[in-house]
C-alpha cells in the first residue's frame, strides 16, 4: 500500500510534517488532512504504528491496516463539522503524545498502547452529529408520533441501547463489526487472551468518553493523584487493572477534551466546528418542536462565554488533575489551555462592552428623537 495508506501527491510534504510534527502537541491536523487528501485518519494511525514499530511487533501487515481504517474513515461522516475523521485523527495523535510523557514511560505495556491508539481511532466512528440526548429524546418522540416514519436510522440508537452511552455503544460495535472483514483482520496476530484482553480495554476507553461519565472519571484522577503524592511521588506501580485503566480512560478522555488546550489559532478553529454541529441539532430540535438544547440555540448562544464556562468547569480541572499526575511533562498544556481561556474571556468581555455600548447608543438616539420631537 502507499506510504501512509493515503494516495496524495503531497507525501513529501505529509512525510515532512510528519517527521518533524508526529510527536508534537499542536501539529497542524488540518493541515495533515489537506496534505492526506482528506483521509487524516488513515494517515496519522499508518504514522503512529511505524513510528511505535506495531508492524512488527504485532505482526501486521500494512495493507490490511490500510484497509481496516479505511473502512472506519468512510465511516465518520465528513459531513459532520466537528464529530468526522479530523476529530479522530487529532484524538489519536493528542493520545500519542500524551503516552510519550517521561512519568509514565514504563507503565504500560505494548498491548496497552495499541489497544489506547486503536480506541482513540474509532472512539466516535459513525457519529450521527447529534447528542446522546437528542437520540433519546427523539426515540420517545417517535413512541408519541407513531405515524411519522422515524426520518432517520439514528433514533433507533437509543431504542437499541435503552439511552445508555448510545453514541458510545454504537461507535465500539461499528468499529468491531469492521473488523470481521477478513481483509481487515488486524490482531489476527494476537492469541486468544491478548485479543480479549485488548477488547475490554477499547470497549472499556470507548464507554468513558461518555460526557456523563466526566465527573466519576474527574474523582477517580484525582484520587489516584492524592495517593500518588503520598507514595513519594513516584508515579504508578500500577498492579491492578482498573487503577492501569483509570488512568488510559482519562487520557483518552483529555485527548477528546483537547481542544482548548492547543495553540490558539487550532482551538478557534475547532470551536467555530464544534458551533456549527451544535447550532445544526438546535435547528432540527427546534424544528421537530422539541426543547433546543443548551449551547445549540443559533440566535442566542454566546460562543465566547460558553467556551470560557466549559474550560472552568469542564476542561481546566480535568487537564489541572492530569498535569498532576504526570508533573511535570504537561505543564505547557496547562499554560496553553489557561491563556486560551484568557483570550476567549477578553474577546466575552469585549462582546459585551460592545453590546452595552449599542443599547446606550440606542437610548442616546431615543433621548434625542423625544427631546427633538418636543421642540
Ligand atoms: C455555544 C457552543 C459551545 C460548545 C461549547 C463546548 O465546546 C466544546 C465541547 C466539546 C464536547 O463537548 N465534546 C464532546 C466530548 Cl469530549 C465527549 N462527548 C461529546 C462531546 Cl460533544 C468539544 C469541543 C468544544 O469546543 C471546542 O462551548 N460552547
Ligand atoms: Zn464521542
Ligand atoms: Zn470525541
Amino acid at each position: 500500500p502507499p506510504k501512509f495508506g493515503v494516495e496524495t501527491p503531497r507525501l513529501a510534504e505529509l512525510s515532512d510534517l510528519f517527521d518533524s510534527g508526529l510527536d508534537q502537541w499542536g501539529v497542524d491536523i488540518f493541515l495533515v488532512d489537506e496534505l492526506a487528501c482528506h483521509k487524516p485518519l488513515c494517515a496519522v494511525v499508518y504514522a503512529i504504528f511505524e513510528k511505535r514499530d506495531f508492524f512488527n511487533k504485532f505482526h501486521i501487515h500494512p495493507s490490511v491496516l490500510v484497509n481496516y481504517f479505511s473502512q472506519v474513515e468512510q465511516h465518520y461522516k465528513q459531513e459532520n463539522p466537528y464529530h468526522n475523521a479530523i476529530h479522530a485523527a487529532d484524538v489519536t495523535q493528542s493520545t500519542h503524545v500524551l503516552l510519550n510523557a517521561p512519568s509514565i514511560a514504563n507503565v504500560f505495556t505494548e498491548l496497552e498502547i495499541l489497544a489506547s491508539i486503536f480506541a482513540c481511532a474509532i472512539h466516535d466512528v459513525n457519529h450521527p452529529g447529534v447528542t446522546n440526548q437528542f437520540l433519546i429524546n427523539t426515540a420517545m418522540y417517535f413512541v408519541t408520533y407513531p405515524n411519522l416514519i422515524p426520518m432517520n436510522v439514528e433514533s433507533e440508537l437509543a431504542i437499541m441501547y435503552n439511552d445508555m452511552s448510545v453514541l458510545e455503544n454504537h461507535h465500539c460495535a461499528v468499529a468491531f463489526k469492521l473488523l470481521q472483514e477478513p481483509s481487515s483482520n488486524l490482531f489476527a496476530s494476537l492469541d486468544d487472551i491478548q485479543r480479549r484482553q485488548l477488547r475490554k480495554m477499547v470497549i472499556d476507553m470507548v464507554l468513558a468518553t461518555d460526557m456523563s461519565k466526566h465527573m466519576s472519571l474527574l474523582a477517580d484522577l484525582k484520587t489516584m493523584v492524592e495517593t500518588k503524592k503520598v507514595s513519594g511521588g513516584c508515579l504508578l506501580k500500577l498492579d491492578n487493572y482498573s487503577e492501569k485503566m483509570q488512568i488510559m480512560q482519562n487520557m483518552v478522555h483529555c485527548a477528546d477534551l483537547s481542544n482548548p488546550a492547543k495553540p490558539l489559532p487550532l482551538s478557534t478553529h475547532w470551536v467555530t466546528r464544534v458551533m456549527e454541529e451544535f447550532f445544526n441539532q438546535g435547528d432540527r430540535e427546534k424544528a421537530l418542536g422539541l426543547p433546543v438544547s443548551p449551547m445549540c440555540c443559533r440566535e442566542t448562544a454566546n460562543v465566547e462565554k460558553s467556551q470560557v464556562s466549559f474550560i472552568d468547569f469542564i476542561v481546566h480541572p480535568l487537564w489541572e488533575a492530569w498535569t498532576e499526575l504526570v508533573h511535570p511533562d504537561a505543564e505547557h498544556i496547562l499554560n496553553t489551555l489557561e491563556q486560551n481561556r484568557d483570550h476567549y474571556c477578553e474577546l466575552s468581555a469585549a462582546k459585551e462592552a460592545e453590546s452595552v455600548k449599542e443599547v446606550d447608543e440606542e437610548h442616546l438616539d431615543e433621548a434625542e428623537r423625544q427631546q427633538s420631537d418636543s421642540k
